[in-house]
């Protein structure tokens, strides 16, 4: 079943084209991979799917509500959250720190504020679900280390917490393996599977193919801002040995 699609998305950057009609379509609880030389258009094609940039034409759906243009604040009430390529996490706040700020405290409006009982309540059950979270990443014994203390593979895996933290639907995510050593990518992957098995779909920009290939359910490759191969489940392998994907790569 279809949960978010694109269709005949365009954007320009000034007179330059970086994306050309690009029509997707991703499906609940798949892990759906985007590849393609760089400049080719991929975090472009992301970063309208999550609000942070603005498509010329052409339109996204999620759920089959019409989401095209909103701003990532709004998507998050949708159930869409996305991580980016190089981690973000406040380094002088503690790991549990960051968990928590990936959800918005209602304790900081002033009228929530009033309601200490309730507020404190909420309090607690944020902390509770930020630990659950941090024991299935395997961080909880790290809660009290400052972010910035943290390797680099174990940042992306507290971006992936943070993003937990909003209940998503779909989690988008830029390169989560860029730069970290081969075993703790595949427990990154491995992480992923067990959050698809909850019913979470995933949409990933990844350039690290022998790492990602063995978990995805659907590839698209993109050249030049088009999508020029798609395949799902055993059609993979056809797509990557496609002759014109080969030849990108080769070119590249
Ligand atoms: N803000 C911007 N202003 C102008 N040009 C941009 C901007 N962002 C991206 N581009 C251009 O759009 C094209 C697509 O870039 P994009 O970052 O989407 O590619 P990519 O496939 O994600 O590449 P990489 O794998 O290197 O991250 C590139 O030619 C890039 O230079």
């Amino acid at each position: 079943m279809e949960i978010l699609k694109t269709e005949n998305v365009t954007k320009y950057f000034g007179d330059f084209k970086a994306l050309n009609n690009v029509s997707i379509s991703v499906n609940k609880g798949d892990l759906t991979l985007i590849i393609g030389p760089n400049g080719s258009g991929k975090s472009t094609l992301i970063n309208v799917i999550t609000g942070f940039l603005k498509a010329d034409s052409g339109k996204v759906y999620f759920e089959e509500n019409d989401i095209t243009n909103k701003e990532p604040e709004e998507l998050y009430y949708y159930g869409i959250v996305r991580t980016f390529q190089t981690p973000q996490p406040l380094k002088e706040m503690t790991v549990l720190e960051n968990i928590l700020i990936g959800n918005i405290n209602p304790g900081e409006e002033p009228i929530n504020a009033i309601f200490y009982s309730k507020w404190l309540k909420f309090e607690e059950e944020m902390v509770e679900r930020a630990f659950k979270i941090l024991e299935f990443l395997k961080l909880s014994h790290l809660y009290d280390r400052k972010a910035g203390s943290l390797s680099g593979g174990q940042m992306k895996l507290l971006e992936i917490g943070r993003a937990l933290m909003t209940e998503p639907k779909l989690i988008v995510m830029d390169e989560p393996i860029a730069g970290v050593a081969p075993g703790l990518a595949h427990d990154i992957f491995n992480h992923v599977i067990e959050l698809k098995k909850k019913g979470i779909t995933f949409l990933i920009v990844e350039h690290r193919l022998d790492i990602v290939l063995q978990y995805i359910d659907h590839l698209y490759v993109m050249f030049n801002g088009e999508i020029i191969a798609e395949g799902r489940g055993k059609e993979i392998e056809n797509v990557i040995n496609d002759p014109k994907v080969v030849e990108i790569y080769i070119g590249d």
